[in-house]
């Protein structure tokens, strides 16, 4: 096992499908995956592999926040040789025409942690983006489906309870759609060690109108992102 996971050897799938929420994990592995069977308990962050459409996918609970999506994303890789991570998590929208359970790819994540600062010597301002192929396999996935699914640039935010709500009218003028909690961490470990990564998001919060799904919306009931990103994972 490696230090936050508890799985053997060859028990994780290259291909992993990454949700904040421990409880989505084991509702994705019961309700997409075939034969799933869970190889990690470690924290409660639940991991699990199986079969979709005869080719093993796995399922790993990341946590909230860049710390807790850093170190599951990085030993994955690492310890695991995971080469595909497509997170699927909830978001909260920061425009007028995004509804609530709207689809988002994210192609890029601004965000305001300092993880990268510190990586780089606070001298960079890198830009964290997705993998090409991936991103394209989910439009095209999404488009087969007849899902409709934004593709944009979100923000990866330290807090998820802020007092600067204008601070996200600000983000929007600059084009991005959502605020989430992980990405910029996620797209830039896996440009580090070479490997590919997606973020793909619903809308749990509509931060303009103030509509919010319910804890067991975000625990469940996010089928689309998820089939999108199965079907980009196995391409
Ligand atoms: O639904 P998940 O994947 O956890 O994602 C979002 O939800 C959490 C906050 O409620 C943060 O982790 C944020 O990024
Ligand atoms: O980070 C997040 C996730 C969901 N909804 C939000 O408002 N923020």
């Amino acid at each position: 096992m490696s230090t936050h996971i508890g799985a053997k050897p060859g028990e994780i799938a290259e291909r992993v499908l990454m949700p904040g929420d421990p409880l989505r994990a084991k509702w994705i592995a019961e309700t997409f995956l075939e034969d799933a069977t869970c190889y990690s308990t470690v924290r409660n962050m639940f991991g699990f592999t199986g079969t979709y459409r005869g080719e093993r996918v796995s399922v790993q609970g990341s946590g909230m926040g860049m710390p807790s999506a850093s170190i599951y994303s990085h030993e994955l890789i690492n310890d695991y040789g995971v080469n595909t991570l497509i997170r699927v998590g909830s978001c909260g929208a920061i425009t007028d025409d995004i509804g609530l359970r709207d689809v988002i790819a994210a192609i890029g994540a601004s965000t305001d942690s300092n993880m990268n600062r510190f990586r780089f010597d606070g001298l960079i301002d890198y830009a964290p983006v997705a993998d090409f192929g991936l991103l394209r396999g989910a439009v095209d996935a999404a488009e087969a489906r007849g899902i409709p699914m934004r593709v944009g640039q979100v923000f990866a935010a330290d807090a998820f309870y802020i007092e600067k709500d204008r601070f996200y009218d600000r983000l929007a003028d600059y084009g991005v759609l959502a605020v989430e909690m992980e990405t910029a961490a996620l797209y830039t470990i896996a440009a580090r060690y070479r490997a590919r990564a997606l973020t793909i998001l619903t809308v749990s919060d509509q931060l303009k109108t103030h509509q919010h799904a319910t804890a067991e919306e975000r625990q469940e009931s996010f089928s689309q992102m998820i089939e999108v990103a199965l079907d980009a994972a196995i391409k």
